[in-house]
Parts: C-alpha cells; structure tokens; sequence
C-alpha cells in the first residue's frame, strides 16, 4: 500500500480528502494558496479548486462537477462514497458568488472558469479552458475556408498512388479509407487521420506528401514531428523508405514537437515559434498525436499559418499523454461542425458510397459526418490480421465476452494465462536472451537488434509485485539459472538490453529509444540502437540515461511493436488496469500476445476507462461565467 503524503497545513475538509487518498499534498497547497491570495472561506470551493488540480495532475483538463465524487484512489478498499461530498448545487453556487472564478463580482484574482453545458457544469483551472479555447477557435477558423485545388492534378494522383494491393494495374477496390485520407488533406487545410496500429497511417502520409507535392511543385515546404525523438525518428524512417517510388524529396528530416516549435530552454510551455512568428512550413505532419498533450497542441495550432495544411496522425484509443489533455481522442470523437465539401464528395465519391466490400466495410453516416471537419479512422488492417487485431477491437469496443471467447479459442496468437502460469514466459524470456547474446557476442549488431524485437514482456506497474522492477529482477533470475552467469553483478555485458530515459540530441538517441550492447569489432562494448539501415553505435558511457530493460511500462512501449508480447496483469483493483492500457499492450504484438493474469483482472481492464474529463468534444455554445 502507498501511504497518502499528507499536507501539514491541511484542515476540515481539504485534511479529510487528503486523508483517504483523494487529494495529493500538491492539490491542497495549491488550493490553499489560491484561497488565501483570493479570500475565499467557502470549503466547498476550496474542494471544488482542489479537485480540478487534482482533475490535471491524473490527465484530465477540468472536474465534471455532477461527478466530482466518482474519483479512483490508489487505495481500493477506502470508502470514497462515505466522504463528506458536498452537494453539487451548493458547490456550483458557491463557485458562482466566489472571488475565485472569472466572471463573479469580486475578487482581484480569478484562476477558475465555471462552465456550463448539456450534462452539467465544468470547473476549469483558467489557463486550461483558455487552451481549450484557442485548439477550438483556430480549428474552427481553419474550417472556414479551403485550399485551392488542381482537381485534375488530385484525381491523376489518387489514381496513380491508391493501387491494389494484389493486381497493381487496378486502382484499389473503393471504398478506400486511404484514398478519402488523401484527398481530405489535398482539400482541406486540416486533417486527423485516425487508426489502429498497421491501418496504414504512414503508408497514406507519405502519399499525401506526394499528391500535395504534385499540387505545389517542389518548393512545398514539409515538416515533419512527433511528441517523442523515438517517434520522430520512426516516422522519418517509414517516410523516407517511400521517397525513392513516391518521388519525394531525399533528406526529408522529422524531429520532437519541441524542436520544431522552438523549444526556449528554462521555458516549459512558450516557443520561438508562435501566433507572432509563425512555422515556416506549407505542410506539418504530427505523428503518434495521442500522446501530444492540451498544452502542446495549443501551441502548434497557434504556430502554424492558417494557409499550412496541418496533418494530425495517431491512434486515439491508445493510452493519451501523462500531462492533461487527451486532445486526438477528443477531435475524433467531437460532434461535427464543419461544413461539406462538394469538392472532396466530387473526387472520391466512389469511395464514400460504396457498398461493403470483403476487404473494407463501407462508410457510416458517422464517418460521413466526421470528414466535414477532416476526420478520417482507417479500419483495415494491413500489417497483422486475424486474432490479435480481433482482441485488440474487442477490448477497444468493451466486448468482454468476445475477449474471453478469443483468448479461450484455439488461436496461437492470443493466450491468457493464470499468474502461476509462468513456464512458456520464462522459455520466451531465456531463449530471447539466449540468442540476443549469441548475436551480440558475435558483433552481428542487426541479428542482436532483430532478436530484441522477438519479446517483450510488459507491466502496467513500475513499482509492487506486478511491477517493472519486480519483473525486471525475475527475468534476470531466470536468464542466470539457464546460463549459470548470474547478471546482476555486471555492469555492460554483450546482450544486455538497454533503455534510453533522456534525450541526446546529439548523438540522435532518445527518450524510449531501446537497443542492445554488443561486442564491437576489437572486442569493446557498444551500445547499438535501431536505424532503419544504419544501426547507431556508442560507447555506452556516452549516454547519460541507460536502464537495462528486461521488462518495460505499457506506457514506454508505445510506438514500437514486437513478435510476442507478455503482458503481465497487476490486480483487479488497479486503477491503472484500464482498457486503453489492455488496447495499447495488446496492439504492441505482431505474432502472439500473452496476456497473464486472473481472468476477474482482465474483466475489470476491459470494463475500466480512462475518463478523462474535457470539454473539447462537447458541443459549443455554452454559456460562461
Ligand atoms: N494500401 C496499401 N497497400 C499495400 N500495403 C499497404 C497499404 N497500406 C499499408 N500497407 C502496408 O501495411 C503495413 C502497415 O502500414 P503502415 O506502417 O503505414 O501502418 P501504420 O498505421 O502507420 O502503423 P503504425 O501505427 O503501427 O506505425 C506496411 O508494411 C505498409 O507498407
């Protein structure tokens, strides 16, 4: 059990709440210390302030007040129900009279925003209903008006580049999802193009760069980004892998959101780059943007021109960014307001009134609706098929009795395993190991790095018995019995697998980044990492920030795939156990994933959902304090 850090200061109700679990000792100095710059006396507000720091510390951008008492303690036998909630109408009545909250008549300093819409009110800590704000308005205003288009150009284009798959002389069957991805992008300056892992997402990006280049000639200005260096490095590679067929320009480069904003070192949140001095490029493509955060993604839409087209990739069922804000899965899921465009109906109208066709299902009314604000969700998948994108969709759509059908079927790609049924992990987690070494022994640097992506074996926890740590030690154990050389002992060994935790800019070697130390040509040690091509060779001490990595978070494997995945389920209490979490583990596994844990865990995963409260995807219009 964690104990609860208490605030000393704490008193009455804010010490109660603090007590069971609910509050952090950051949220009631916070709250404290706004009451006292505010003058405020009301508990209920001093509550209500807390709770919305406490709403953006777990991701969230404001508290729901209706359901300000439905909060998950990392306690789970605590009663939260039996503490002393106040009332919601007192809370929202108080908040309407307190010197606290913009738009009341008093009070010199005003750091929270009432909102109210359809299902009840919103308390906002202000600067983040002012980030909401601008995401919606510079969205919006992006709506209003449309590229110029040389149709001749897009339709040559979408025929020479949409292809099918088995009988390339053919345009590929409509309805194709990628098609209407691309034409969405050449016809409207905003595009969120959604889908599940292997949908084909980068293989539409690199073509709607060619299109777009076709349209503009070579001058097109591109910028490619992703949250992370890991990320941005991917996405470069996958993009340039298509520059030869597609005609793009060599040396295409993506970096960090950070870096191409401009980040100011000693600043968190302001950039060169902004609403005064904006992005020089025609066209930014953001990769993996579920984990791009409100904060971030306020100050790309202010950075970029409003005549750039902005390209927003990412799969938003994944789990979102740790800071507040799950923005993709709110754009996405965002009731629609744009208008339709006769342009896009004219150029692929194929595609969006076809039937169903084996391989694609035809479009939604939804969907339909979706792309008047340049929505698109790829669905097909290209890259792995059958059992593991079947779990993935059921557990994404909280089918729990599919899920249990599928791992119960006879499927070699999908097991679930009680948590004394370790024996096909310890085989996995030994022979990886085993020919790891082999290789890096060897110094055949590309096999070492190919046998790491055979296995991986996942934990939501870092710390306690289903954690990391825990895990970590447990697979050193077993790989030290098989081989008689115990590991721990050891500082750099060939085969050790390692995990970056800091960004180089220098040496290009990022947060997240994975590799392996292998043996160099004179017998020294070096640490390898992937490149596409080109494996990255240091001498390990060059890096500041190296684990070694014999079990990884759900959360830092996001964006990298491997062949088999175990992934270890913590207890049916854990609040981290979550369907996002179960989506992310599970779409992490080309070849087989493994799942072990209490069937009554998976359950409660598949039953739990990140509920992170915004109002980016309710409808506008409503009114404000
Ligand atoms: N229309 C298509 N025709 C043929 N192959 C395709 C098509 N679309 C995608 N593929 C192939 O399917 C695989 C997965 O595609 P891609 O990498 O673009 O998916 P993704 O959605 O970006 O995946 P991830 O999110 O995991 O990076 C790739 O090998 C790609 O070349």
């Amino acid at each position: 059990m964690t104990a609860v850090q208490l605030a000393h200061r704490a008193e009455g109700v804010l010490r109660t709440f603090n007590e069971a679990g609910v509050l952090a000792a950051a949220d009631v100095h916070v709250a404290l210390r706004l009451q006292r710059l505010g003058g405020e006396t009301s508990d209920s507000v001093l509550l209500a302030t807390a709770l919305a720091v406490r709403a953006v510390r777990m991701g969230s951008v404001c508290v729901e007040l209706q359901g300000m008492s439905e909060v998950t303690v990392e306690e789970p036998d605590r009663d939260i129900a039996a503490l002393p909630w106040p009332d919601v109408d007192d809370v929202v009545a108080a908040l309407q009279r307190s010197p606290l909250v913009i738009g009341s008549s008093t009070g010199p300093l005003r750091p929270l925003r009432l909102v109210e819409t359809d299902e009840g009110e919103l308390l906002y800590l202000d600067r983040y209903f002012r980030q909401e704000q601008t995401i919606r308005h510079v969205l919006d205003e992006r709506a209003r008006s449309r590229p110029k288009v040389d149709l001749a150009e897009l339709s040559g284009g979408l025929s020479a580049y949409f292809r099918d798959a088995d009988d390339p002389s053919q345009p590929s069957q409509a309805p194709d999802r990628q098609r209407i991805a691309a034409a969405l992008a050449t016809t409207q300056w905003t595009t969120i193009l959604a889908g599940g892992p292997g949908t084909g997402k980068t293989h539409a990006v690199a073509r709607i760069l060619a299109l777009l280049l076709r349209q503009h000639g070579p001058g097109l200005r591109i910028g490619l980004a992703a949250p992370t260096g890991k990320a941005a490095a991917q996405l470069q590679e996958a993009v340039s892998s298509q520059a030869d067929i597609l005609g793009l320009p060599s040396g295409l480069t993506a970096m960090t959101l950070h870096r191409l904003l401009g980040w100011k070192p000693g600043s968190a949140s302001r950039f060169r780059h902004n609403a005064a001095n904006r992005l020089p490029y025609d066209v930014v493509v953001v990769d993996e943007t579920s984990m791009v955060p409100l904060t971030m993604m306020c100050r790309l839409l202010e950075a970029i021109r409003p005549d750039a087209r902005l390209l927003l990739v990412g799969d938003p069922d994944q789990l979102a960014s740790v800071e507040a804000g799950a923005v993709l899965a709110d754009l996405v899921a965002r009731p629609a307001v744009g208008v339709e465009s006769a342009v896009l109906t004219s150029v692929v109208e194929a595609d969006l009134t076809a039937a169903d066709d084996p391989k694609e299902a035809a479009l939604s009314a939804a969907e339909r609706d979706r792309l008047r604000d340049g929505v698109i969700r790829l669905s097909r998948g290209r890259r792995f098929g059958g059992a593991i994108a079947d779990l993935a969709v059921a557990v994404r759509e909280a089918r729990t009795d599919e899920v249990m059908r599928l791992l119960a079927s006879s499927s070699s790609a999908v097991s679930l395993h009680p948590p004394d049924d370790l024996d096909a992990l310890r085989d996995d987690v030994v022979r990886s190991a085993a020919a790891v070494t082999a290789a890096a022994e060897a110094g055949d640097v590309a096999a070492a790095l190919d046998e790491m992506e055979r296995h991986r074996l996942l934990c939501a926890h870092r710390e306690g018995p289903y954690g990391v740590a825990h895990w970590a030690h447990q697979a050193t154990a077993w790989i030290g019995a098989a081989t008689g050389h115990p590991l721990e002992r050891m500082r750099w060994y060939p085969g050790q697998p390692l995990l970056v935790t800091v960004n180089d800019y220098e040496s290009k070697i990022f947060n997240g980044d994975t590799g392996v130390i292998v043996k160099g040509r004179d017998g020294s040690l070096l640490a390898a990492f992937p490149r596409a091509g080109n494996p990255v060779l240091l001498h390990p001490t060059r890096l500041s920030a190296l684990q070694t990595v014999y079990a990884m978070t759900i959360h830092r494997s996001q964006g990298s795939q491997y062949d088999t995945v175990s992934v270890l389920l913590p207890a049916q209490e854990s609040s981290l156990l979550t369907r996002e979490l179960l989506y992310t583990a599970i779409t992490r596994a080309r070849k087989h994933v493994r799942i072990i844990g209490t069937e009554e865990a998976l359950r409660a995963g598949v039953g739990r959902q990140v509920l992170r409260a915004s109002g980016l995807r309710r409808p506008v219009g409503n009114s404000v304090w």
